[in-house]
């Protein structure tokens, strides 16, 4: 067991990442702090909105708060096509983001749910294109099956609508992918909890991505290494291999036998 987990590291494209946890940049009351929160996370993996990069804006530029030792993964958030995805994804590389991108193609206002449909279409037209793409998509079997043919780089489900810190109501579809899709599947989107990362990486998930839960905690940086230690946790689970679950009745823990009653003695 110890060579195996030694030897449990993640790929995504070229990359061997350091740990199994992403993190987002939204919502932080304070983004000064960041470097030390993903750090705190020891998160190997860091997304940003294209749209918040103001490289123009004399004022705060908000990749400036992003650890030099972390991979930066740029997100298409406010497409609504994948044309639109597209376009966000040239304008990272133009800025000098690197070739991973997140696509995240969101054309409905109210529950925030991703378009499989529109993000297949960009994660096709930017595999060509030789970016590392990782999609968003509502987990849904053949549409992580077309991006596996594609050459998406992961699959990234949903647990539950983002921001909603409602923890992972897709479990039994999340389930699905991690047993029939190649690519790493990393769940992304409404992990609310430690227990909740935990228990993704229990099912096998590859990694998780969490935003909301630690920009909007009480201490943002404890709540980032909860959820370091969280992942690590779980996937240490996982690679254990979790014991048998009985459905039925009790299976004592030690032996029944071999004691004498007082009466006996
Ligand atoms: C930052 C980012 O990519 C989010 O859109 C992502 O999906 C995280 O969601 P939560 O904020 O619910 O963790």
């Amino acid at each position: 067991m110890i060579n195996k987990l030694e030897a449990d590291s993640l790929k995504i494209g070229k990359e061997t990442l350091k740990s199994r946890l992403f993190i987002g940049t939204g919502k932080f009351s304070n983004n000064k702090k960041m470097p030390e929160i993903i750090h705190a996370g020891n998160a190997s993996v860091v997304t940003v909105a294209l749209r918040r990069v103001d490289q123009k804006s004399t004022e705060e530029n908000i990749l400036d708060n992003i650890p030099k030792d972390v991979i930066l993964m740029p997100n298409t958030s406010g497409a609504r096509t994948a044309k639109e995805a597209i376009r966000i994804a040239h304008l990272a590389k133009a800025m000098g983001c690197g070739d991973w991108i997140k696509i995240e193609v969101i054309s409905d206002n109210r529950y925030l749910l991703p378009d499989n449909q529109e993000t297949l279409l960009a994660t096709e037209a930017l595999v060509k294109e030789g970016f590392t793409v990782l999609p968003y998509i509502s987990p849904e079997l053949m549409t992580a099956k077309r991006l596996e043919d594609a050459g998406a780089a992961a699959v990234m489900p949903f647990a539950a609508p983002i921001g909603s810190n409602r923890g992972l109501r897709t479990k039994e579809l999340v389930q699905i992918l991690i047993d029939e899709i190649d690519v790493p599947i990393i769940v992304d989107a409404g992990i609310g909890r430690p227990s909740e990362a935990a228990e993704c990486m229990e099912m096998g998930a590859a990694a998780v991505l969490v935003n909301t839960a630690v920009a909007t905690a009480g201490n943002p940086l404890k709540m980032a290494e909860a959820f370091s230690l969280a992942v690590a946790a779980g996937r240490t689970a996982f690679l254990a291999g979790t014991g048998r679950v009985l459905s039925a009745g009790a299976s004592a823990s030690s032996p029944l036998t071999g004691f004498l009653r007082k009466e006996e003695a």
